[in-house]
């Protein structure tokens, strides 16, 4: 579904994403994770189209993508959430929904039946005249998910859709991404959350540095040791004064 093959990214002499290639299978979820800095927005914002690849390409459905504007690539069948949530205050939740909706669709009538039955499967179905300046954090997270969910995306890529929200919200945002998946999205999910990660995703890559180091099963990657040393830092030896065994 989506192949990024030999991705650079540079911002003058820094080197956010380091010749990254990764792929989505269709139906799959795959967490990207990463210590801060890792490289993982500026990779989310290459295949969204936010801004082109220094080097290397991006296909979607088989198609080059790298270079097309990210209105481009949603019209193919690519949506993106945004980390803070985009939402215009005037406007309502279904109409915030609805904006989504017009991208299949012109007849208002069909786009409001459109955006009330996304407005239900991400739970936001009695909100539906609400405006979205009342919402809490864990509604405009939601909302941002069916803004994109509208577009009829056969691929959504969600920036850290977990951010901000308590353990209770954060359990039905990962069910409405099941349910995602169980409706046939696919889905590249950025996440700081790794126990969200470890719960839902079929594959997990790592970024470490902008460079990939793991890609693979969520429990295989998490237990490999340069996963382990990017997040807490390689062991202490004796010659930095500590001690490398643990139990002393
Ligand atoms: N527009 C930019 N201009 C210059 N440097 C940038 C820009 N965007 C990101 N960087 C740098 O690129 C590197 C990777 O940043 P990026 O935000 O992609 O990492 P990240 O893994 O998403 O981090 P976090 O988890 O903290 O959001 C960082 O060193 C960052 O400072």
């Amino acid at each position: 579904m989506l192949d990024i093959r030999n991705v650079t990214k540079r911002f003058g002499g820094l080197t956010a994403v380091d010749d990254v290639t990764l792929s989505v299978e269709k139906g799959q979820i795959l967490g990207l994770i990463g210590p801060n800095g890792a490289g993982k927005t500026t990779l989310f914002n290459v295949i969204a189209g936010t801004f082109p690849a220094t080097e290397g390409e991006v296909q979607f459905k088989g198609e080059r993508i790298d270079g097309k504007r990210a209105d481009e690539t949603c019209v193919m069948g690519l949506a993106r959430t945004f980390q803070i949530p985009h939402v215009f205050t005037s406007m309502t939740v279904g109409e915030t929904i609805m904006i989504g909706a017009f991208l299949r669709q012109r007849s208002i009538p069909l786009v409001r039946k459109k955006a009330e039955g996304v407005a239900l499967a991400v739970g936001l179905a009695d909100r539906f005249d609400t405006p979205t300046a009342s919402l809490t954090t864990a509604e405009r997270k939601r909302l941002e998910v069916a803004r994109a969910l509208a577009t009829e995306p056969d691929m959504i890529l969600l920036d850290e859709v977990m951010a901000g929200l308590n353990p209770t919200e954060v359990n039905r945002m990962l069910e409405l991404v099941s349910d995602l998946r169980d409706g046939g999205v696919t889905v590249l999910f950025v996440e700081h959350n790794l126990s969200a990660v470890m719960k839902i995703c079929d594959r997990i890559a790592v970024l470490d540095h902008g460079a990939k180091i793991a890609d693979g099963l969520p429990r295989e990657v998490m237990d490999m040791p340069a996963v382990v040393e990017a997040y807490l830092g390689a062991p202490a030896t004796p010659a930095d004064g500590g001690s490398a065994d643990a139990a002393s």
